[in-house]
């Protein structure tokens, strides 16, 4: 097995989308893994699934060396993270804890009011996740390659913050240490008023009365993946950083009144400027989202045609690979009624040139 940073055992409390993939990728290191949920069904899917055992039900005073945590992972929804953190700090006195509630400020100032042992506290948040939650949606491979917030705070020592950047680590994430103010900051951007845009976008389709959902194509789709997010989670989330997320979207309405308004004069002068400069400003800020690895770069991309038939996906891939061409990324378009599908290959720009060349010589139709 591969030496880890993380000791066992750890403790996952709460077995959900976040908790099983953490046991999993735990797991797959030889990490030993306990497991405990409120949800007696939860546990039980969690650990059929392979994310680790049951924690047996004993005070730290009567638990086997085998069975004491080392690190105790919360992964219990945001309204019950502290006080779940906060047993957990009484239960196991020589652990660490940490929690991956996707809101920082408020856990830490609960905890704080309740007097907890601090110390041994140190949030985190794995900027990570899909839309839908429970043990059946955990992945091994759910954290690799993405930023891992450790919420740092006064009292954080540094022997806890190594154990958590360990786990981290181990689990393939990159370690992001800041404050939980600077991180609430930073999600309501990145994270919470996106949610709320797609959500509400989304839910125009409703009334749609001229079937318009019938053409979409990628754009509407793009923007509204994580509308099938839980609502339960999300007003947790989103009332426990309720003023910074207001505050972002107090701006963004300002700047739909201003384009909504051009729009409604567009030959006013001026207004096809505003226009121009919304879409221009949305290019100057989607160039700053980090790509694969981390890295800001533009990829080539080629579009192949292929027919809509079993196999042909893997066909495509398979003779990619021959050719020796990595593959940055890809997406599949569909469109309703017609026989054949889109796939736009990204690769690196001084690839695209033998990519096309290859792809021609075993016959395979480029669109663009
Ligand atoms: N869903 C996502 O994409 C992400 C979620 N998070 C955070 O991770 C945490 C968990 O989210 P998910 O795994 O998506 O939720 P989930 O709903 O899939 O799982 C939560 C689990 O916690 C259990 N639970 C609830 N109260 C409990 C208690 N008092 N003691 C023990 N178990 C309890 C539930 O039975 C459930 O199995 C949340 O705080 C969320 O903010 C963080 C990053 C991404
Ligand atoms: O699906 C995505 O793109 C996400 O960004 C998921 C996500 C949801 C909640 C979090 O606290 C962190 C990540």
């Amino acid at each position: 097995m591969t030496p880890t940073r993380t000791n066992s055992p750890v403790l996952v409390v709460g077995t959900g989308l976040l908790g099983t993939s953490v046991g999993l990728g735990l797991r797959r290191l030889g990490v030993d893994v306990l497991l405990r949920d409120a949800s007696p069904s939860a546990l039980r899917l969690s650990v059929d699934y392979g994310a680790g055992r049951p924690a047996p039900a004993v005070r730290a005073t009567d638990a086997r060396e085998a069975d004491t945590p080392r690190i105790v992972v919360v992964c219990v929804p945001p309204d019950v993270a502290a006080e779940v953190v906060g047993q957990s700090l009484v239960a196991w006195p020589d652990a660490i804890v940490t929690d991956v509630a996707s809101v920082k400020s408020q856990p830490l100032q609960q905890l704080r009011d309740a007097g907890a042992d601090l110390r041994r506290y140190v949030g985190s948040h794995p900027m990570a996740g899909r839309e839908t939650g429970g043990p059946l949606s955990g992945r091994a491979d759910l954290f690799i390659g993405r930023p891992w917030v450790i919420a740092t705070h006064e009292d954080t020592t540094v022997h806890g913050l190594q154990e958590i950047e360990g786990l981290a680590l181990d689990l393939g994430a990159t370690p992001v240490p800041m404050s939980a103010d600077d991180h609430d900051e930073a999600v309501a951007l990145i994270s919470h008023v996106p949610q709320l845009i797609s959500s509400l976008l989304a839910a125009r389709l409703v009334d749609d009365e001229h079937d318009a959902s019938a053409l979409a194509g990628q754009g509407v789709r793009d923007v509204t993946r994580i509308a099938s997010s839980d609502p339960t989670l999300w007003v947790q989330i989103l009332a426990a950083n309720g003023a910074r997320v207001a505050k972002v979207l107090r701006r963004f309405a300002a700047d739909l009144d201003e384009v909504a308004g051009a729009l409604e004069g567009v030959d006013e002068p001026g207004a096809r400027r505003r226009i121009a400069e919304a879409i221009a400003a949305g290019n100057d800020g989607v160039a700053r989202l980090p790509g694969k690895h981390g890295k800001r770069r533009e990829f080539a991309s080629v579009t192949v045609m292929i027919a809509d038939r079993p196999g042909q996906l893997a066909r495509l891939m398979t003779d990619i690979g021959d050719a020796e061409i990595n593959i940055e990324d890809f997406r599949i378009e569909h469109s309703q009624g017609i026989e054949v599908g889109l796939v736009e290959i990204l690769v690196v720009p001084e690839a695209r040139a033998k990519l096309v060349d290859e792809l021609t010589k075993r016959d395979w139709r480029i669109a663009a």
